[in-house]
């Protein structure tokens, strides 16, 4: 597999505060990475950095062998917060052609990518609406759909389902998941919260508190077609689910529950005995 993203000793500094340290680590094309940290520990700079909106402090992001220096054109971002990243003004199909505008297509072809763009997000029909016309579930749908638009080389997404209530958050998972291996897209998620890591990635990157530094790599053992009910019980996504807790927080309450969790999986896997819940039920 060659790599798409290749991060190399990066470091970002504001003024004297240090977000990112020393970050070093790949991904492959067409696999979908999840990176989970703690809040404030400098995920969004890490984003921003391999984005090519800031530049590092020291270190290199290289984008299918280039040395990202700029945003590069093959590389699009869905942020959490579709309200502001939706332009009001224009209607949905307007919103998903407008970043075209500069890579050289004709206006029917701009109009036929972006009417194929919102067709894989399930949004086909809904063109000549305003984004306030939708619920904020669509309306994110439209912003991946624009990503989606100029497929890219890379797509980025920061919290991008943080804003959306529980039921939209599962179905949004399940669409990138499914556009991700219907395109063979290399995306990396940037999230705060472990199980959407786990469900969500073929792989998890676990992030250390502020300064960033990675201190897991980690890969997700779980079949390519994940259900959000029997795929959240299995043994497999408790158990990665309690690795990364605990990474990630040592002793929380979170920590000792997913770890809790874990624990009475690997007891009812191993058939060693019955797990505690049986035994409480017994
Ligand atoms: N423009 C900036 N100027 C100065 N400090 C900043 C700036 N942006 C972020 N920081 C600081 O850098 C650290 C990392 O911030 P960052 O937003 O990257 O973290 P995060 O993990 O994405 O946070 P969250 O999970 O809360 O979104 C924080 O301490 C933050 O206060």
């Amino acid at each position: 597999m060659t790599n798409m993203l290749e991060v190399t000793g990066l470091n970002h500094s504001y003024g004297t505060h240090v977000a990112v340290s020393d970050l070093s680590f790949t991904v492959e094309a067409g696999q979908l990475a999840c990176i989970v940290g703690p809040s404030g520990c400098g995920k969004s700079t890490l984003l921003r950095c391999i984005a090519g909106l800031i530049p590092p402090t020291s270190g290199t992001v290289k984008l299918h062998d280039d040395k990202v220096n700029g945003v590069p054109d093959d590389l699009a971002v869905v942020f959490q917060d579709y309200s502001r990243s939706l332009f009001p003004w224009l209607t949905v199909a307007k919103n998903v052609e407008f970043p075209l505008r500069w890579g050289g297509l004709s206006k029917s072809d701009r109009r036929k990518r972006a009417l194929e763009a919102l067709d894989s997000v399930g949004l086909s029909g809904v063109g000549s609406k305003f984004p306030w016309q939708l619920s904020g579930g669509m309306q994110q749908r439209v912003s991946i759909a624009r990503a989606l638009a100029s497929r890219p080389a890379l797509l980025l997404m920061d919290e991008p389902f943080a804003s959306v209530d529980a039921q939209t958050r599962f179905e949004l998972e399940d669409l990138t998941r499914r556009v991700q291996r219907e395109q063979g897209s290399t995306i990396l998620v940037v999230t705060h919260d472990i199980d959407e890591s786990v469900y969500l990635g073929d792989r998890v990157l676990v992030l250390s508190k502020s300064p960033a530094s990675i201190v897991a790599d980690l890969p997700v053992p779980l079949p390519a077609d994940r259900d959000q009910i029997t795929t959240r019980e299995s043994a497999e996504f408790v158990s990665l689910r309690g690795e990364v807790a605990r990474l990630l927080h040592g002793s929380t309450p979170e920590a000792e529950t997913a770890a809790a969790d874990a624990a009475e999986w690997d007891l009812a896997e191993s058939g060693a005995e019955a797990s505690p819940k049986a035994r409480q039920d017994s």
